[in-house]
């Protein structure tokens, strides 16, 4: 099923079964993710993708098995923190570096990697969505992690931020060769910058190579119309010889 070129797997995922009270919201979920692979974990609302990486992260009970091969960064949804909260850039990003007496030079190194070069002494309130947004990243990053984990990165940037911070993304997973793993609601994005497409809703519907995903994989598990559409240039140029019907979708229009 799953898919790379790099044969080490860093994040080894089975028989994964997440219950909430009687509910259950995942069930049976198996994969691997290889060393330097950049992984789309996408599925509508609801699917179980926060769940998912929550349990990898180990901050939730599940049933099964988890194996991570390799040191986490891990960065939450945006949302998750409170900006109000006054605390610098220095401090909001060195969390994970705290107890390193170089931990000033490490940060500033982080900084400037994610393009925030001399916003330390900023307080995170004041910075914009797309600047917070690398700031969270940066706290990702700052502790040297071989796998990093992202809850849906993009929300509430615009769509130049998202494309400069997918690029910052290839840059680490290309150049410092770490492993990613993201939820993205972008799917447009996700299909242009991915290596690899794992499709979530309760279990696992279709999970290989982005180029290999077909759209009909990924229409069975959207019923919106505005997430489908979102994709539709990418699979127009990807897919146009081998499966050029989006009729459908022209009569929704
Ligand atoms: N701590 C919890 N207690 C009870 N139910 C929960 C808890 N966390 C999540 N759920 C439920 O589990 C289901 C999956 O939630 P999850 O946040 O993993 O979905 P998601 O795919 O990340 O959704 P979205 O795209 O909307 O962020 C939802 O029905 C949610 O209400």
């Amino acid at each position: 099923m799953a898919s790379s070129s790099n044969n080490e797997a860093v994040v080894v995922v089975k028989n994964l079964s997440v219950k909430f009270g009687e509910i259950e919201v995942l069930r049976d979920i198996n994969f691997k993710v290889y060393r330097k692979d950049f992984v789309g974990i996408i599925g509508p609302n609801g699917a179980g993708k926060s769940t998912l990486i929550r349990s990898i992260l180990g901050m939730i009970p599940y049933e099964g098995e988890v194996i991570l091969n390799g040191k986490v960064g891990y960065m939450p949804q945006l949302s998750s923190f409170n900006r109000e909260f006054p605390i610098s850039v220095y401090d909001f990003v060195r969390l994970p570096v705290r107890k390193e007496k170089n931990w000033k030079v490490i940060v500033d190194e982080t900084l400037t990697k994610v393009g925030l070069e001399g916003f330390g002494k900023r307080l995170v309130g004041t910075l914009s969505g797309g600047q917070y947004q690398r700031a969270s990243l940066a706290r990702a990053i700052v502790g040297k992690p071989d796998i990093v984990i992202l809850d849906e990165p993009e929300s509430g940037v615009d769509e130049m931020g998202k494309a400069r911070f997918y690029d910052l993304l290839y840059e680490l997973n290309e150049d410092l060769g770490i492993t990613i793993l993201m939820v993205s609601h972008d799917i447009g994005m996700v299909f242009e910058k991915c290596k690899t497409v794992m499709c979530l809703n309760k279990t696992l519907h279709c999970h290989g190579p982005t180029k290999e995903i077909k759209p009909e994989d990924v229409k069975k598990l959207f019923g919106e119309f505005d997430i489908w559409i979102r994709a539709h240039s990418h699979y127009e140029v990807e897919h146009v010889h081998e499966n050029p019907d989006f009729s459908n979708l022209e009569e929704k229009k």
